[in-house]
């Protein structure tokens, strides 16, 4: 079961769930998002994510999930819009996922699962000028969340599950150039939650204005598959360990409000 799976993480992962309360933490990330407590908030805008495929970089296995990195020395993609006050730059997006189709997704809508996560990582241009900064700083970050769900191929995603086998190992990187990370936003961009929190990895610094899309993208069973042929382990270990699981366990709420972009 899905528990099972993050019990095991917390086992086998205590690094990689990080502590399970941060001192003091009352803004963490992922939670459960319940659909009747959200409130409409009719002065959220449109989204406008801006990408440049041409600043795509590479792709590489950085032992908790696989990264598409982007110069993020310009503001040639950027999102703006949305419940932002200020433009973000695009740095870098992940996925999380499970060992089964059953789970994967770090948030639920009223508590429903999904097989996998995208996370688009943008940070503060207006407000910092790196990363690195930006991500202790509360209004940091911004993290568009994309549900993934089994059904057809998306034929965009297929570029980088062909490059996954060259990254199998904690470490690896290739070159990975000239791609669209806007097709892998659903076709329904107008419709988010949004809510203040954290990265769901260490230092779970709560820098993150996140902005989870209602609509799912679909990709297939196979496409899936080929991220569970991922490694947690680098080519020295010798014992191997599937890259599943790599969700972190739910976090309360603490009197946050989840903010909807629809009623
Ligand atoms: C910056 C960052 C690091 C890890 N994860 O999972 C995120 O979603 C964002
Ligand atoms: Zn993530």
């Amino acid at each position: 079961s899905m528990q099972k799976a993050a019990e095991y993480n917390l086992k086998m992962h205590p690094m990689w769930q990080g502590p399970l309360a941060v001192p003091g933490g009352d803004r963490q990330s992922p939670i459960d998002i319940v659909v009747r407590k959200s409130v409409f908030d009719s002065q959220l805008k449109h989204l406008i994510a801006d990408y440049d495929p041409t600043t795509c970089q590479q792709i590489w296995n950085n032992g908790y999930s696989f990264l598409v990195e982007y110069d993020d020395t310009t503001d040639k993609s950027t999102l703006k819009g949305g419940p932002l006050q200020d433009k973000f730059r695009l740095c870098q997006f992940h996925f999380h996922w499970g060992e089964s189709n059953a789970w994967g997704s770090e948030h639920t809508v009223d508590r429903r699962l999904f097989p996998a996560e995208l996370h688009l990582v943008h940070w503060n241009s207006d407000k910092y000028s790196l990363f690195e900064e930006a991500v202790m700083e509360d209004n940091g970050l911004a993290v568009i969340g994309v549900f993934l769900k089994v059904g057809k191929r998306h034929d965009g995603l297929q570029k980088l599950v062909d490059a996954l086998p060259a990254i199998r190992h904690k470490g690896s990187v290739v070159e990975f150039t000239k791609f669209d990370a806007g097709c892998l936003l659903p076709n329904n961009t107008e419709d988010y939650w949004t809510y203040h929190g954290s990265l769901t990895t260490p230092p779970l610094t709560e820098s993150v204005t996140w902005i989870v899309m209602k609509q799912a993208i679909e990709v297939s069973h196979d496409q899936l598959a080929v991220f569970r042929s991922l490694l947690f382990t680098s080519a020295e270990e010798e014992v191997q360990k599937s890259m599943v699981n790599n969700f972190r366990v739910q976090q309360p709420l603490r009197g946050r409000t989840v903010r909807s972009s629809f009623s």
